[in-house]
């Protein structure tokens, strides 16, 4: 990975031991962004980082938090916000390596888990709180065992995604979250993609934060080779199934993860590269928890070389032996583009990415194109082998779709999608209600507009026909005349 240029840790302010137990993670030379960050942390001001994916951000927060820790150590001095369980966890697992020297507390608070176990350990006073927004919101709500008055850091892990309203919106958790913490904090905000929510973060670091950007104008790492295939939608598992064929042919010790835009989508894929006997695991947040956790670890351990994920994965994971990953799908936006494929090439490694791009989604390649300022490479792909297999292949994943229709997945969607409107303090049935009243005056709308477009169009054709009659009445009489 490209270190800065300077003199190394020691010259940053970080103190031997944590330089020492840096080391063992092959953490030895500053890069960029530490370079840049970790002295204005040290100084005590807010810090805003954007640098590319796997250059080395969460360093460049643990390790000043770490040492400021250690000269003054209480419980709660750190609250860490991320948007996933999985991230939380691997940020998590960091704090307690590197904090090992100075004997670290941590606790992690993420959704789907126990949450008795959870207010006992945050009573206990951790040194470092890693939470997911909801499920930390959940306990300031309920619970009045712990407070977290005192911290003197909070950070924004991926800070654009906590603030953006997506599928999972945050903002509501913040706002409980920002009322409970004192005004008098230092705030640290990291991301690849900062630049869209940038007034809406410099708000939260108050104190006029310093802002760091690597300077690079391709947003992607240079060691990353991104190629897209154009494909016909309905070749679409036929060519990933070549394309996971092919990579484990040539490279037996890669591990690829593949990106798709549905929980179900996630879940047909998986079940049908099983029937093909690809090893591989599923990640989407209609898993159980505990799933999920242990599907990840089955891959980060190399278990299983192929792990199918929503955008559940796009984000902050960091699994060294991922060299390939390929979107089954194209991300509707960049910015998800640049997560998704910076799941790979990471710390100075090098990958590759493949999209599959239908005839549909050639205008999303464009955009992506354009915000990366770097342009995708052809996949040559065997278009002959491709259409050997694609009979079997679509009737595998047709085989696939009808075995989980017959499976409580849809209702467990609805069920999902019912707790989740309970949780933001809304009443299913009246959403339900209201949905289907929209869908009635949509309905409407659109016939009352077609019925104009019919009017029109009828009056327009009589016009022609009017139009026509006169000039062939005058044609007439002035062949009479003649
Ligand atoms: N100074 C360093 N030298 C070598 N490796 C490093 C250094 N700092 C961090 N790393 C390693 O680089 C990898 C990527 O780091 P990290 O996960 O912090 O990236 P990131 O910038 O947060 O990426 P993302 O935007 O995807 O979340 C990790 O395995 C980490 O241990």
């Amino acid at each position: 990975m490209a270190a800065a240029s300077g003199t190394g840790f020691q010259g940053l302010g970080i103190r031997d031991w944590l330089i020492q137990q840096s080391r063992q993670l092959g953490i030895k030379e500053p890069t960029p962004v530490q370079e840049h960050c970790i002295p204005a942390i040290l100084r005590g001001q807010d810090c805003m980082g954007c640098a590319k994916t796997g250059s080395g951000k969460t360093a460049a927060f643990v390790l000043p938090i770490l040492q400021k820790l250690s000269e003054d150590p209480y419980g709660i001095f750190c609250l860490v916000l991320s948007p996933t369980r999985e991230l939380a966890s691997q940020i998590a697992e960091q704090f307690q390596v590197l904090g090992k020297p100075i004997g670290l507390k941590d606790c992690m608070i993420v959704g789907r888990m126990d949450m008795v176990k959870q207010a006992l350990e945050l009573s206990r006073k951790p040194h470092v709180v890693i939470a997911t927004p909801g499920r930390l919101a959940d306990h300031l709500k309920s619970s009045n065992t712990f407070n977290l008055k005192k911290i003197k850091f909070l950070v924004l892990d991926e800070a654009d995604r906590l603030l953006e309203q997506g599928c999972t919106d945050f903002t509501k958790d913040l706002e409980v979250i920002l009322g409970a913490i004192p005004a008098k904090r230092q705030t640290l905000l990291f991301s690849a993609t900062l630049t869209d929510t940038l007034q809406e973060l410099k708000k939260i670091a108050m104190n006029r934060p310093f802002f760091w950007e690597s300077k690079s104008e391709v947003r992607t790492v240079d060691e990353l080779e991104q190629r897209y295939l154009l494909i016909p939608e309905r070749m679409k598992e036929a060519y990933l199934v070549h394309l996971i064929q092919k990579t484990q042919d040539e490279h037996e010790d890669w591990s690829i993860m593949i990106f798709t835009n549905t929980c179900k989508m996630c879940q047909v894929l998986n079940m049908m590269l099983r029937k093909f006997r690809f090893p591989c695991v599923a990640l989407h947040s209609m898993m159980q928890q505990k799933q999920r956790f242990a599907a990840l670890a089955k891959f980060k351990s190399s278990v299983f070389k192929i792990l199918v994920a929503t955008d559940v994965a796009a984000r902050g994971l960091d699994i060294p032996t991922v060299q390939m990953v390929i979107n089954h799908n194209t991300p509707g936006l960049p910015k998800i583009y640049i997560h998704r494929v910076g799941r790979t090439a990471r710390a100075g490694r090098h990958g590759i990415s493949i999209t599959l791009v239908t005839q549909y989604d050639i205008h999303l390649l464009h955009a992506i194109e354009e915000e990366i300022k770097s342009k995708l490479k052809d996949y040559p792909a065997d278009e002959k082998e491709v259409l050997r297999i694609l009979t079997h292949v679509n009737v595998t994943r047709r085989e696939c779709e009808i075995e989980l229709e017959s499976t409580d997945f849809d209702e467990k969607k609805e069920i999902n999608k019912k707790k989740q409107m309970i949780l933001e303090g809304k009443d299913p049935d009246l959403e339900e209600k209201r949905k289907s009243e929209l869908a009635k005056i949509k309905k409407e709308k659109r016939k009352f507009k077609e019925r104009i477009q019919e009017t029109l169009e009828k009056q327009k054709e009589a016009q022609l026909k009017h139009k026509l009659l006169k000039r062939r009445r005058k044609e007439k009489e002035a062949a009479k005349g003649e």
